[in-house]
């Protein structure tokens, strides 16, 4: 399953090098051909292409969060900080259907004693009305529906569920449906209960739906003995907003710098709302261009959606909030799946301008930042590829 993945990322990985390199001497001379892989410096190796190294992190406990995930040295930005095969994965239309219960139930039975017993310490929210086994799966699954996964549905990892949340997380978490075998290699195939799913399958069974990894990659270097954190929320909420949901669905209040902004005594935290509201209005405008867009595409009965029918001061003002929200996430410290996205969005709008070279300058820039939130051989990374490609041959 995993060799042609393997084949193409390394493939793959002489091509960031290459696209880095186009990146730095954009003002420079442009080579088209490869550098040789041996002139290649080696901090140029994306972090994430470096086999996983599980003694990176370590649970501990804390006095306000109960158990919590830290890093046990120093984690460069871009390495992958967990990666586990999730305990349980289910589909959207498993976790609606109302079999959840007896689905989780027969999973269950099916893992080893070790999982079974690691399963059952996992935090409990103890939601009203449900089942232990649910209760303990909704206290602590990870979403896989857009934008974080494409997957649809939810997963749930034994470690993965030890990582405590912050509005201004360290870590993206992502969700790959095959993985490459020396990834698959490296992971402690008891930590996870990798050898059973909720569907009684294994991940080497090609016949059934594999249970796929969570991976957790640090999108900022992280320093010794600081916890690891994710973001259990969108991005786009105010910190009111944020606490709400948070109580409502998991019992806590965050108290991470964007949440406690003055009183965190750093100015550049007191204006978290500010930027937040900022963000939230350079999202709505340019989700409404893009229905406008959409709307006058169909309109004109275009098949392509790149017509060359907004008019580049409208594509303008489009890219100049784009670039604006770009600036606000990366002041946020948000530099994960949002980002990528809004790179991926001014790509596309400059396209829509029919300016190509400012295209490819955003899909390099979203190549470069999936590869730290994603990791080199990411589908995602897979299909910005597929983009410059295309991008290339215009
Ligand atoms: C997925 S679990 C995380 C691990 C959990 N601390 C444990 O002991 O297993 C989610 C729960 O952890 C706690 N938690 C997570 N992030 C928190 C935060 N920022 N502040 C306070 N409690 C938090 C809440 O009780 C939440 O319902």
């Amino acid at each position: 399953m995993g060799e042609t993945r393997e084949k193409k990322a390394s493939k793959r990985s002489l091509k960031t090098c290459r696209n880095k390199m186009k990146m730095s001497s954009q003002s420079a001379t442009t080579s088209d051909t490869a550098p040789d892989r041996a002139s290649i410096p080696p901090m140029t190796v994306p972090p994430s292409l470096l086999p996983y190294d599980q003694s990176l992190v370590t649970i501990k406990a804390t006095p306000e969060r109960g158990l919590g995930l830290f890093a046990a040295r120093r984690i460069r930005e871009g390495t992958i900080v967990l990666a586990e095969v999730p305990t349980f994965r289910f589909v959207g239309d498993e976790e609606a259907d109302g079999e959840l219960d007896q689905l989780l139930r027969q999973g269950y039975d099916e893992l080893p004693k070790k999982s079974r017993n690691s399963y059952l310490k996992l935090h409990n929210s103890k939601k009203a009305g449900f089942s232990k086994l649910k209760s303990i799966y909704f206290s602590n699954c990870y979403n896989l529906e857009p934008p974080r996964s494409v997957h649809g549905g939810s997963c749930v990892g034994i470690t993965a569920s030890r990582i405590n949340h912050s509005c201004v997380p360290n870590v993206q978490f992502s969700f790959e449906a095959e993985a490459p075998t020396w990834l698959f290699q490296s992971l402690d195939s008891d930590s996870s209960g990798s050898e059973a799913t909720a569907s009684g399958t294994t991940h080497s069974d090609t016949t059934a739906r594999p249970l796929g990894v969570m991976l957790f990659h640090a999108i900022k270097d992280i320093q010794a003995g600081k916890e690891i954190v994710s973001n259990y929320e969108s991005a786009y909420l105010l910190a009111a907003g944020r606490q709400l949901k948070q109580q409502m669905y998991y019992g806590f209040i965050c108290d991470c710098l964007a949440c406690i902004g003055l009183k965190s005594g750093k100015q550049h935290w007191s204006c978290s709302d500010d930027r937040r509201c900022a963000m939230i209005m350079c999202r709505r405008r340019v989700d409404q261009a893009e229905g406008e867009w959409q709307s006058k595409a169909r309109c004109l009965g275009s098949s392509h959606q790149n017509f060359e029918g907004g008019g580049a001061t409208e594509c303008g003002q489009v890219i100049a909030t784009l670039e604006r929200l770009a600036d606000l996430l990366g002041k946020e410290g948000l530099r994960g799946v949002e980002l990528a996205n809004t790179y991926k969005e001014l790509a596309k709008w400059s396209q829509r301008a029919g300016d190509h070279d400012a295209a490819k300058k955003w899909c390099l820039h979203e190549r470069d930042t999936s590869i730290i939130a994603f990791g080199a051989w990411s589908r995602r990374v897979e299909e910005v590829d597929q983009r410059l490609d295309e991008l290339d041959q215009v």
